[in-house]
């Protein structure tokens, strides 16, 4: 993690680890062909992200919302997973008003549709109150949304499936809310710090979100409750219950609907999250049988480190589809004219747009001692490769080169492709600005 954006305290996230540039997607994108299945809904349908808080459990001065994991924001992400939605029509964000420009910067840096942007209040009720305002000042009662969802801003990793069940949860019965099992048994103390009770774990579930109402319940809700609900309260299901005698419906989520409180919650998240992005690469070989050949062997190597390759002749026609589906790619080279290859790789890539939201890496394999090569025997120029790194890295795509050596003796060359395919996924994985521009040896 980073710290965010030049408005910002100058605090990294993570005074641990280094910075770097680079951004990632929504965890459960993984890779964009990873689409669930479509689901129609049929009534409007808004959701509220509350993401007006200090964040001061992780002890840093940049609120964790902002915290940037590879140089994006990790309200981006949750963003995101709500952008996907196509039955989701509008999206409001709540921020403390002192960062509603960095906000309104966020939405235009990584192209956020949906999106509207409204100030928060002193508390995390009465953030969501003024998000439920929003979807609803001003507007016809036609123009409401029949659902709204509620899901804290600092929760990034939610699928489309869970909002499904929560929002027709909620229409059906008009609340619904998330749930997970406990982890911990909940006790209650003396006003001396001693036990008082413990509560049979078994009959008690950690309230999580997503959550969702119908627009007039959670409306009546914050219009009825009191103060003390306002600057004490946690929970939107109680509100609903407590002021419209409404039970919400309540559905056991995923693990990873988990809340980002904690220092330590930042680097699993981050985690998680490049561990999404190395999952998948897309080798071209440029259709040379001695390149198809190398690009087998890898395929089944990488296969064995648990990364998918796909291996393809060029992005030409169906395969021009990799290019929004994909965050690495592999050209695989044997001839003079690799670095032209790479650089049109780059141009694709760039025309894309796949880097706006994250990282892309591009891995240049040179299959060296092979006939054409030594018919140009030109060895490519690391200087060469360095530059056009270079060229890459403004546009957001990490390019890094290994070179093997054709081998007749079987063990060596099995032994090189290994080679090849540990510092591939080493490098997919770990998208290290240190290597960038390297010509590594397999
Ligand atoms: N006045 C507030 C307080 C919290 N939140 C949001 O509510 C969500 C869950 O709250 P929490 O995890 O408690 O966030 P913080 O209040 O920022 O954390 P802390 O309590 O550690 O300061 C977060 O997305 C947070 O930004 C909000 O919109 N407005
Ligand atoms: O209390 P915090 O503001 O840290 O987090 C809010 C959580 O309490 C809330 O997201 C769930 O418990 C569901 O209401």
């Amino acid at each position: 993690m980073e710290d965010h954006h030049k408005k910002m305290q100058s605090d990294s996230c993570d005074p641990d680890r280094p910075t770097h540039p680079g951004t990632f997607p929504t965890c459960e994108a993984g890779r964009s062909d990873h689409q669930p299945a479509e689901r129609s809904v049929d009534f409007p349908v808004s959701v509220v992200l509350p993401a007006g808080g200090t964040g001061e459990r992780t002890g840093l001065q940049t609120p964790k919302q902002f915290c940037l994991f590879m140089g994006r924001p990790l309200i981006s992400y949750t963003i995101q997973a709500f952008e996907r939605v196509s039955w989701i029509q509008s999206i409001v964000v709540v921020v403390a008003r002192e960062h509603m420009d960095l906000m309104t910067d966020i939405v235009q840096q990584f192209q956020h549709t949906k999106v509207r942007v409204v100030p928060g209040g002193s508390t995390r009720h009465r953030s969501i109150y003024n998000g439920v305002l929003a979807l609803g000042e001003g507007r016809p009662v036609a123009d409401k949304p029949k659902v709204v969802l509620i899901h804290d801003a600092v929760r990034p990793f939610v699928e489309e499936d869970f909002l499904y069940k929560i929002a027709m949860a909620a229409k059906e019965q008009g609340a619904a809310g998330a749930i997970r099992p406990l982890v911990s048994t909940v006790i209650a103390t003396t006003s001396e710090g001693y036990l008082d009770h413990s509560l049979e774990r078994a009959k008690y579930r950690a309230s999580e979100m997503p959550q969702g109402f119908t627009y007039d319940v959670i409306y009546q809700a914050y219009q009825k409750c009191s103060e003390s609900d306002f600057e004490f309260g946690t929970e939107c299901l109680h509100l609903a219950l407590q002021y419209c005698g409404t039970n919400a419906k309540l559905i056991q989520g995923p693990p990873t609907l988990w809340k980002v409180t904690y220092k330590r919650d930042l680097a699993a998240a981050e985690s998680i999250i490049k561990d999404t992005l190395s999952r998948s690469a897309c080798a071209i070989t440029g259709g040379s049988a001695q390149a198809v050949t190398l690009a087998g062997a890898l395929q089944k190597a990488v296969g064995a480190l648990n990364m998918e390759l796909a291996v393809i002749p060029d992005l030409t026609g169906e395969n021009g589809g990799y290019l929004l589906k994909d965050w690495n790619f592999i050209q695989v080279s044997v001839n003079r004219s690799c670095l032209s290859e790479v650089d049109a790789l780059l141009t694709d890539l760039e025309a894309a747009k796949q880097a706006l939201l994250h990282p892309l890496v591009v891995i240049l394999v040179l299959l060296s001692g092979s006939d054409e090569l030594s018919v140009s025997g030109r060895a490519v120029e690391p200087e060469a490769i360095m530059d056009l790194a270079s060229a890459a890295k403004l546009r957001n795509i990490l390019l890094y080169g290994i070179q093997l050596h054709q081998s007749k003796d079987t063990q060596r060359w099995e032994r090189s492709v290994s080679r090849v395919a540990e510092i591939t996924s080493a490098l997919i994985r770990d998208r290290s600005p240190a290597l960038v521009g390297q010509l590594l040896q397999a």
